[in-house]
C-alpha cells in the first residue's frame, strides 16, 4: 500500500473561486490526505451562500485528516477581514499570506508532505502595500533559495519559464548566462527527480522574432542564449535550441520534447492555456518543499456561483501528491 500523504491546500484570494473549489473537493473522497489552510469562518460563508453541505473538521499537526466525502479537515487560519464572493478587499491581503506561510512552514517542519495553492490576487495584496509578485517568487523567499522554476503541465505538454512576473520591458536584462543556467539545471533535475524522465528533452525559445534572424532582429540569442546553452550541454543537459518561438510549438519539434523553456511568461503560458486551460498543473521547481497549483486565476466573475471549474485543481492535487510520494520515498532512502 502506498504511504498517504498529506497536503495542505490553500484557498487563495478569499473573494475569488478558491474556497468555493476547496468546498467542492468534499463532495466525494479523495486518495490524499487534505487540510485545507483558510479561514472556516470564511469556509462556512461560501458554504452557506451555494447550498453545499459540508463538514469542516478541525484539523492539528499530527491528526489524520478526513478522507470522507461530505467532510473536509481544516488549519484554521483567522483575521479573514471580509468574506464576500466577488469582492476585492486589500484587508483580507495579510491574511492570505499568513495561510500562504502556514502552509509553507508546516510543510518544511514536515507537518505536510507538500501545498497545492489555490488562486490569490497579486494586485490587491500590491494595493494593500504589500510587495508581492506571486507565490512562486513568495515561496522562493520564504523558502530561502536563490532560484525556482514555475512550470505549466497538462498530460501532453510542459512549459517552464526562464524569467516569471516581470514587466516586458525588463525581461531582456533579466535573461543572464547566470539565471539562464540556473534554470535550464533545475529543470533538468527535477523532471528527471519528479517526473521520471531519464535524460530530459528540452526545447528552449529565442527572445526575438526569428530567435532574432542571426542577430539583425536582436542580439540575445547570439550574445547570451546559444553560448549559455553550449556551456550546459558540456554538463550533460539535452537542449535543443535557441529555436523560433512561433514555431517551437508544433508537432515537429514537440513530438521529439520533453518540455518546453520559453523565455519569459506570456511566450509559454498561452499555447499552454490553448492547448489545456482548466486541467493544467502550475508546479514550483527548485523549491526543498513539494508546491502545485492551479492553472487560472481567481475569477472573481465566477465567485459564489458554484460554476467555477475545479478540473485544474484535482490535477494540482493528483500532481502534488505524486511529487510529494516521489519526495518521500527519495528522504526515505533505499534500504527502509
Ligand atoms: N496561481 C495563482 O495564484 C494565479 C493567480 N492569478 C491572478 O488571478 C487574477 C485574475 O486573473 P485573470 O487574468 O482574470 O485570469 P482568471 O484565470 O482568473 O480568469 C480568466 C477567465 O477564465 C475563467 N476561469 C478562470 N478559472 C476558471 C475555472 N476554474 N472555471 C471556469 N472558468 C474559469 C474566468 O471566469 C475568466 O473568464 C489576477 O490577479 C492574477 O494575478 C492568475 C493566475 C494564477
Ligand atoms: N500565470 C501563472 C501565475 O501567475 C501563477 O503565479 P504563482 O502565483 O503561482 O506564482
Amino acid at each position: 500500500m502506498t504511504d498517504p500523504v498529506i497536503l495542505a491546500l490553500t484557498a487563495g484570494e478569499p473573494g475569488g473561486i478558491g474556497p468555493e473549489l476547496c468546498l467542492q473537493l468534499a463532495v466525494r473522497p479523495r486518495e490524499a490526505g487534505l487540510v485545507v489552510v483558510a479561514s472556516k469562518q470564511l469556509l462556512e460563508a461560501r458554504a452557506r451562500l451555494l447550498g453545499l453541505p459540508v463538514a469542516l473538521h478541525d484539523w492539528a499537526p499530527g491528526q489524520e485528516p478526513t478522507f470522507s466525502a461530505g467532510a473536509l479537515s481544516v488549519l484554521d487560519v483567522p483575521g479573514c477581514a471580509s468574506v464576500d464572493a466577488g469582492r476585492l478587499d486589500p484587508a483580507n491581503s495579510a491574511y492570505v499570506l499568513r495561510t500562504l506561510e502556514t502552509a509553507a512552514n508546516g510543510c518544511l517542519n514536515g507537518a505536510f508532505d507538500g501545498m497545492v495553492t489555490a488562486p490569490v490576487h497579486k494586485g490587491v495584496i500590491n494595493e494593500a502595500g504589500i510587495e508581492f509578485s506571486g507565490h512562486t517568487e513568495f515561496l522562493q523567499d520564504l523558502c530561502g533559495v536563490e532560484r525556482v522554476v514555475m512550470m505549466l503541465a497538462t498530460d501532453d505538454l510542459r512549459v517552464a519559464l526562464v524569467t516569471t512576473h516581470l514587466p516586458l520591458k525588463d525581461v531582456s536584462a533579466a535573461i543572464t548566462p547566470e539565471r539562464l543556467s540556473q534554470v535550464a539545471r533545475i529543470l533538468d533535475t527535477d523532471l528527471k527527480a519528479f517526473f521520471a524522465i531519464e535524460q530530459p528533452r528540452i526545447l528552449v525559445a529565442g527572445l526575438n522574432p526569428h530567435a532574432g534572424e542571426g542577430g539583425h532582429l536582436g542580439r540575445e540569442e547570439l550574445d547570451t542564449i546559444e553560448p549559455t546553452l553550449e556551456h550546459l550541454r558540456t554538463e550533460g543537459l539535452n537542449l535543443i535550441g535557441p529555436l523560433p518561438a512561433d514555431t517551437l510549438f508544433t508537432p515537429h519539434w514537440l513530438d521529439q520534447a520533453d518540455a518546453v523553456l520559453a523565455m519569459y511568461h506570456d511566450q509559454g503560458l498561452p499555447v499552454l492555456k490553448y492547448q489545456g486551460f482548466g486541467r493544467a498543473v502550475n508546479v514550483t521547481l527548485g523549491l526543498p518543499i513539494v508546491r502545485t497549483s492551479v492553472d487560472h486565476g481567481t475569477a472573481l466573475d465566477l465567485a459564489g456561483t458554484g460554476n467555477a471549474d475545479a478540473g485544474s485543481l484535482h490535477t494540482a492535487i493528483r500532481v502534488g501528491a505524486q511529487m510529494a510520494r516521489c519526495r518521500k520515498t527519495v528522504n526515505r532512502g533505499p534500504n527502509s
